[in-house]
């Protein structure tokens, strides 16, 4: 498979620094017109940029020492050293399955054997995992390697190999507000700063910096994995506007959540932001922030198993012209996230998550669903400490059928929860960085390039409950994101050289 690609067209330039290509965006107006729609074509010619050069990348977790930043840490070393370990099946060696960029593939065209298709992370420059520096906090004191052999994901024989590369590594002391997460946390928080809201934002802008300027990294994101908080409360004066959310934290408000802190931390030092759990970390105020700074935006709560099925399953149903009716979705698990779920108010953070995502699919279809008619949907999540990490999953789906008739499918799924998350963790901060290279203006309306809007959309293929910028459509349903990831960076075209060719 040749890893080289280049387009040649004459809408494609590519200079040292960028590639820009032209790209002409089709859409319909739609207007009811006396029971009529009247569907007008409309066309609009963009330039898109993309600046080739690909960073030293940084990423800083928040509740680094827990399952998916320990595991994700690891699995990282481990594919960078090509280390391979011993199990009852035989040798197995490190690999990236489960990432979109690095184990999934698009089709390029028709070659002279048919059709051509390479990896993702070909069609355009992007930082490669094994070269992520990896930092973070967590109340937890525990350094990595003991912290990865309590996560108990990985194979002994590989958490062997890579203790050397991982004792050194210890999480900076964090926010901790017992309130905001399950009672049973408590025991784990040995590593908290200390003072008002004020100055424990300051220390975390303190922490980005030193780790920027000690890693030698060109760009810092923050990602947060820490445990999933219960809903802050939106209230006017505190969360409501930037400048409200700011005055607040001066003020040592206490209804404001750690992740809110980190994401406003993250903002004010120009660093993207990601939330890989359920709570409304992206209060309105913290919004209007990030797109006064410019700064990018993306959450919320990793799509990793059960959550990206459905979104699949529901698609296929209501697209078949079969009508879902129930929905019953139940999983246990015994990890400490499966812990810190359950807290009735940590789990109903993830319920709305798990459940919003057949919102779009149901309501885009009135010929079954009546205005507000939605099918019964049930989450249950139960704590059992035996399975660890490994999670059991079991769905029943039913849907009306023709003449009165009825389809149930059960379904019954269990994996290694930290190890679909990691590879998630890794697309969204490699795409994430991507986003922040790529610029477009449109022909005729607007000389200047702009950057996406902070709200990160393009992310909805990682996230159960995706952020959109205020006004735009959620879409969940799981091909259609990752088909809005395949064109934008089509629209981007390509170029994509070996790093040694395109490090101008
Ligand atoms: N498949 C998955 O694993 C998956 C899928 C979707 C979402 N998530 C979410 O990802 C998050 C992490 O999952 P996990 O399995 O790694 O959980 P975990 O409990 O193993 O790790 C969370 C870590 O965060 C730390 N922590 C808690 N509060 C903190 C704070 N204020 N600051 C810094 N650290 C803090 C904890 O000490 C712990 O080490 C959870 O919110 C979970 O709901 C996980
Ligand atoms: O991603 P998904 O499999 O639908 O949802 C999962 C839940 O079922 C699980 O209980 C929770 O611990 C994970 O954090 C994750 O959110």
């Amino acid at each position: 498979m040749a890893e080289t690609i280049k387009v040649n067209s004459p809408n494609v330039v590519y200079t040292p620094e960028y590639i820009e290509a032209k790209y002409t965006y089709h859409t319909t107006q739609v207007a009811c017109d006396s029971g009529c729609y009247v569907v007008t074509p409309r066309s609009t010619e963009f330039v898109f940029r993309t600046e080739r050069r690909v960073p030293r990348l940084g990423v800083m977790l928040v509740g680094w020492g827990g399952n998916n930043g320990s595991t994700v840490t690891a699995s990282v070393i481990a594919n960078y050293l090509g280390l391979t370990w011993p199990t009852k099946e035989g040798m197995k060696e490190a690999n990236y399955l489960g990432s979109l960029m690095q184990s999934s593939v698009v089709s390029l065209g028709t070659g002279e054997e048919g059709d051509v298709y390479v990896p993702f992370r070909n069609l355009l420059p992007m930082v490669h995992p094994n070269d992520i520096v990896f930092d973070g906090w967590d109340i937890s004191s525990m350094d990595l390697a003991s912290a990865m052999e309590r996560a108990c994901v990985l194979d002994w024989g590989l958490q062997q190999q890579l203790k050397p590369h991982m004792a050194a590594m210890r999480p900076r002391p964090s926010i901790y507000r017992p309130d905001f997460i399950a009672a049973n946390q408590f025991d784990r928080a040995d590593n908290v700063l200390t003072g008002t809201a004020a100055q424990q934002l300051e220390q975390l802008r303190c922490d980005i910096r030193d780790f920027r300027s000690k890693s030698d990294v060109d760009k810092v994101i923050l990602l947060w994995t820490a445990n999933t908080e219960r809903f802050a409360l939106l209230q006017p004066g505190v969360s409501d506007t930037a400048d409200n959310l700011l005055r607040a934290i001066q003020h040592d408000e206490k209804e404001i959540s750690p992740s809110t802190l980190f994401a406003v931390a993250s903002i004010l030092e120009g660093c993207p932001y990601i939330n890989g759990s359920p709570q409304n970390t992206f209060v309105p105020g913290l919004v209007e922030l990030a797109i006064r700074h410019d700064v990018p935006l993306a959450g919320d709560d990793f799509k990793s198993g059960q959550t990206k099925l459905k979104s699949v399953l529901v698609d296929y149903l209501i697209s078949a012209g079969l009508k879902p009716v129930s929905i019953v979705s139940y999983n246990h698990l015994g990890n400490n996230d499966g812990k810190n779920l359950s807290s009735t108010k940590q789990f109903n953070s993830k319920e709305i998550s798990k459940s919003s995502v057949v919102n779009d699919m149901v309501s885009s279809n009135r010929i079954m669903f009546r205005p507000g008619e939605h099918p019964d949907h049930c989450i249950v999540i139960k704590y059992v400490p035996y399975v660890g990490d490994s999670k059991r999953a079991m769905d029943e789906y039913t849907s009306e059928i023709m003449m009165g008739g009825h389809n149930t499918i059960v379904i019954h799924n269990t994996c290694e929860d930290s190890l679909l998350a990691s590879p998630l963790i890794l697309d969204l901060v490699i795409l994430a960085e991507l986003c922040t290279r790529i610029k477009l203006r449109a022909i005729g309306t607007n000389e200047e390039f702009e950057p996406f809007h902070p709200v990160l959309s393009i992310l909805a293929y990682l996230c159960k409950a995706p952020m959109v910028p205020q006004g735009a459509p959620v879409v969940n349903a799981l091909f259609s994101q990752r088909a809005c990831i395949e064109n934008i960076m089509k629209h981007c075209t390509q170029l994509y050289c070996r790093p040694l060719e395109w490090a101008y």
